[in-house]
């Protein structure tokens, strides 16, 4: 079985914009409240995408980070290159203010049975050129607020499970690791743990192995209704995982 490493590097301040790893950044701006991070996962990204009312967000909260500058330079230095979703959140000023700084718009309103962030996803994966790249989707906003929601953000990691996303707050992040590999996940203490968590999503995992958690598995059953692994601490600078079923792996985000 293949091993797929993990780091999120991406979440430090020194991590240079021109990184030089053959990783290929997008980020998605969801509908919640953006992380006081999101310009650094902004200069790492070579697609900045907007999800319907994410564009609100971007154009309400981010000259919020910049107290010190004028809203209006922040909101055209953060233009986002595409804003996808079925555009009932949206805001006119908002779509107008994008469309004169040319932002492509991709109405996609025919669509009611799926979400505007799994249409974004969809939209990235599915772009030419990229399949000599790492893609991996950074997403902003994803937790808070409404449990549907967060429900429907878990869902498109599964759905789209061969390819890396990472869900982010202010106070944490998830993603999947597929059963298909063992993983190693080094962690990057000076943003992010001790909290985490190991939870089977979908279908209960039969057996799991953890090495470098306070509580690690060992060939151990988790299932909802039974174990799943909650108030976990991280120990080590490497999480090493390996299980028979996908998990999601959930690490706090430290405060500034
Ligand atoms: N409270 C929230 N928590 C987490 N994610 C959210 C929340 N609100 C929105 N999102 C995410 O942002 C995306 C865009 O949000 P937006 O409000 O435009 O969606 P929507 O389809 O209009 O929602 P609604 O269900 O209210 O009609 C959603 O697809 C969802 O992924
Ligand atoms: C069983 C079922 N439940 C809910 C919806 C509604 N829905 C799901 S995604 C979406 C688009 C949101 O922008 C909407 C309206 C549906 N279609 N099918």
């Amino acid at each position: 079985m293949d091993l797929m490493t993990h780091s999120s590097r991406f979440l430090l301040p020194d991590f240079p914009a021109d990184n030089g790893s053959s990783q290929f950044y997008a980020l998605v701006l969801l509908n919640q409240r953006i992380p006081r991070f999101t310009p650094l996962l902004w200069n790492h990204a070579r697609l900045r995408v907007c999800a319907d009312g994410g564009a609100n967000r971007l154009y309400d909260e981010l000259p919020q980070l910049f107290p010190d500058e004028q809203a209006l330079a922040i909101r055209k230095r953060y233009k986002p290159d595409i804003i996808k979703g079925d555009m009932d959140s949206i805001r006119a000023e908002v779509l107008e203010f994008y469309t004169n700084l040319g932002t492509n718009t991709i109405d996609a309103c025919h669509d009611q049975d799926t979400t505007d962030f799994h249409k974004c996803v969809a939209y990235i994966c599915g772009l030419p050129n990229l399949e000599n790249h790492n893609l991996c989707i950074l997403v902003a906003g994803a937790l808070g607020g409404r449990f549907d929601h967060e429900a429907g953000n878990t869902n498109v990691l599964c759905f789209f499970s061969t390819t890396r996303i990472i869900l982010l707050s202010d106070d944490c992040l998830i993603q999947l690791l597929p059963s298909s590999h063992h993983h190693e996940i080094y962690i990057q203490s000076s943003v992010e743990g001790p909290h985490c968590g190991l939870i089977p999503i979908g279908i209960p995992s039969r057996s799991t192995t953890t090495t470098g958690l306070q509580w690690d598995l060992t060939d151990t059953e988790m299932r909802f209704g039974g174990l799943i692994s909650t108030s976990n601490i991280v120990k080590g600078e490497i999480v090493t995982v390996r299980s028979d079923s996908d998990l999601l792996w959930t690490i706090s985000i430290k405060k500034a």
